[in-house]
């Protein structure tokens, strides 16, 4: 079975309160990741229509701060599908109710895994992808884990030399004392 991503794309908005800020006043960052994993769970729980957890999250950069009385929305699609995994897309942006003017704050990507009542992992339905933008994300979301696992490798047990680095971190203000 294949799923659309419209049929499981999501948006919600909310306006920041005074009660979830940090020192500097501005809206804590972990209430937004707070938000972004439900809305993550509530996307990939659509798709999979089953219960999902949390596995990772792919880069966190927080790229504009956000002020209290500021209304955020977050949309949320379902990038690419694996087996039982699958990543969601998240993009946040905040904007000044009076003035209009928006940021985008952060995107990230969530891996949700789908699992049954004990703790399983499902399979979830395949991805119908119907436009160019869609494509772009799952072949981005490829290249990801590509990534990811040649990172492994390089820095596995059977790979991993020290010298093969010394010369290389010399320009770095690093002293190795190995
Ligand atoms: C609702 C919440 O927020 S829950 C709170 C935070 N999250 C959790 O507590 C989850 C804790 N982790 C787990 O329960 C398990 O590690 C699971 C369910 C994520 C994976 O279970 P495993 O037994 O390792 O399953 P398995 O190795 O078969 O992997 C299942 C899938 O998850 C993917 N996966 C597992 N770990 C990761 C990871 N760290 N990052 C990305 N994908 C991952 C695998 O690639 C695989 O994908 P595929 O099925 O599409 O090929």
């Amino acid at each position: 079975m294949f799923k659309s991503v419209k049929s499981s794309r999501i948006e919600i908005s909310q306006l920041m309160l005074p009660s979830n800020t940090n020192f500097g006043g501005k809206i804590h960052g972990g209430y937004i990741l707070s938000l972004m994993d439900q809305i993550a769970f509530s996307c990939a729980s659509k798709h999979s229509q089953s219960y999902c957890v949390t596995a990772s999250v792919d880069k966190v950069n927080f790229l504009n701060p956000i002020e209290v009385g500021e209304l955020v929305t977050m949309k949320a699609s379902v990038n690419y599908v694996g087996n039982s995994s699958m990543v969601v897309g998240i993009r946040v942006e905040s904007e000044n109710i009076r003035t209009g003017k928006k940021k985008h704050c952060n995107s990230s990507y969530f891996t949700m895994v789908a699992v049954d009542e004990s703790g399983k992992t499902v399979e979830v339905p395949g991805l119908k992808i119907t436009n160019e933008e869609e494509l772009k994300r799952f072949l981005k979301a490829i290249k990801r884990n590509e990534a990811n696992k040649m990172r492994k490798l390089e820095f596995s047990e059977e790979n991993f030399s020290v010298e093969d680095y010394k010369e290389s971190l010399k320009s770095y203000r690093v002293d190795i004392e190995l």
